[in-house]
């Protein structure tokens, strides 16, 4: 049910500089949007996720998905990137079991005004008659946050009745949700069997110009710096990185499996004992590829897993019993540094140490300061989703980077090389190998 005015055709967008300015390898998997909003006018229509989700009326009408919390509705809204703090966006997604007004979307509306510059009108529900007649009398330029998708059981069913509901609220759909858009929902998924054209919004756009294009065909040498608690939880990501990457740094709660697989003692280091072998064959596979594997060569370690635990600095060989290793340590963090600054490209996913504890914090927060001065010599720097993100917001360099993913999950599946459901739901979108 496209509008008479909009465009039959699209095309697939031919990017090469990214919305910060830096040129980056243009992914093939999503369509242009700029085609659709031109000089009309545009009326906005939004229905939510567990994010915010934002309809554009383009002629007629548009919908636009936003992606977690208001960068993407600010994205859409002003082609940039929104400066929402995670601490404004923090308990405005959720996985609501049916109505839950802790997950409603209306204390949103007063900041979402403010940053799209637009009275936003707020509807109590995401489908029904209400919204029907909310959505016929929405002016030109008027901007209608629906309620809270995940209200709906049907919405993660992907119920097509369901589905067909939503899509009846509008003509044509842009998606730019990209933090959900590993699930196939209603509101992601569903839709667009219903609504055509289906295209990417501009911050999904950009999530997949790095996450895919800069990542598959890197500026070299190209760094991936993996931590965060597991190794199992990142298998998939070190796996397909090692196709891809000359430098890859380890950190994080993972790297003790590591040092165990290779006979060192760890203490009381989190260890998944299931994942020695695996440990050593991701080992052997680096250096079959030629890739440097770097693993912290000191830690911090602590008495005890707790803010005020006693700590001390100890070579990765040397970590005594009952002591748990909870960061990395200085020498660790300049051969990082030098690593780093030999590079061109560089993706980080996932905390070096516990940096919840302040005094666990800092080789996760040197990283982030490094990637920063990086990003200020033109190295692009990609931020994976997750705590790599609050821990680069919670040092104030997330500016400076080339590009903050807004979805952990997604961003994870798109770096294993997963197709993501939202996105190959859209017109023209293709599969991309990542
Ligand atoms: N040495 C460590 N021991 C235990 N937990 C750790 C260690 N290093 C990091 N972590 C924890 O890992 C968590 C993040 O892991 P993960 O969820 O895998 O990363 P991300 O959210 O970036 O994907 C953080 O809560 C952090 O405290
Ligand atoms: O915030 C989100 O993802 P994230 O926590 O992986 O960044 C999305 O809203 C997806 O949430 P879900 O994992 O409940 O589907």
């Amino acid at each position: 049910m496209a509008s008479a005015t909009a465009p039959t055709t699209l095309s697939l967008l031919p990017t090469t500089k990214s919305s910060s300015g830096q040129s980056v390898a243009p992914s093939p998997s999503r369509v242009q949007l700029s085609s659709f909003l031109g000089a009309r006018p545009l009326r906005r229509l939004g229905f939510a996720a567990a994010d915010p989700l934002l309809a554009v009326q383009v002629a007629s009408k548009v919908r636009s998905v936003s992606g977690r919390g208001m960068r993407g509705v600010v994205s859409m809204a002003k082609k940039s990137v929104g400066d929402l703090s995670a601490e404004e966006l923090k308990g405005k997604k959720g996985r609501p079991k049916g109505v839950t007004p802790k997950y409603s979307l209306a204390p949103l509306v007063p900041r979402l005004s403010e940053l799209i510059g637009i009275e936003v009108i707020k509807a109590e529900d995401s489908i029904g008659p209400e919204v029907e007649k909310l959505v016929a009398s929405l002016p030109d330029g008027g901007v209608l946050l629906l309620e809270n998708v995940r209200f709906y059981k049907e919405e993660e069913k992907n119920d097509p009745e369901h589905a067909k509901k939503l899509a009846a609220l509008a003509d044509l759909y842009v998606n730019d949700a990209f933090g959900t858009a590993h699930r196939a929902h209603a509101s992601t998924e569903g839709v667009t069997k219903y609504l055509k054209p289906s295209v990417a919004g501009f911050l999904l756009q950009k999530e997949l110009d790095y996450l895919v294009g800069a990542v598959s065909t890197p500026k070299r040498p190209f760094a991936a710096i993996v931590g965060g608690s597991k190794v199992s939880s990142k298998i998939g990501v070190i796996e397909s990185l090692l196709e891809k990457v000359d430098i890859l740094l380890l950190g994080g709660g993972m790297i003790f499996t590591f040092y165990k697989a290779q006979g060192l003692s760890v203490g009381s280091s989190l260890v998944e004992e299931d994942k020695l072998e695996l440990a050593t064959t991701l080992i052997a596979k680096a250096k079959a590829k030629g890739v440097s594997l770097l693993l912290p060569s000191d830690v911090v370690i602590a008495d005890k897993f707790a803010p005020d635990a006693n700590s001390q600095i100890v070579p990765a060989s040397a970590i005594p019993d009952g002591w748990m290793g909870l960061d990395i340590g200085p020498d660790s963090i300049k051969t990082f540094n030098d690593a780093l600054d030999t590079t061109k490209t560089v993706i980080w996913n996932g905390p070096m140490g516990v940096f919840e504890f302040d005094k666990f914090a800092v080789g996760t927060e040197a990283i982030a300061k490094k990637l920063a001065d990086l990003s200020g010599k033109g190295v692009t720097t990609i931020i994976g989703g997750g705590d790599s993100v609050a821990a680069v917001e919670k040092v104030g360099v997330a500016d400076v980077m080339s590009h903050i993913s807004t979805g952990g999950g997604a961003s994870l599946e798109l770096l294993e090389g997963k197709e993501l459901p939202g996105v190959l739901a859209l017109d023209e979108a293709v599969p991309v190998a990542v």
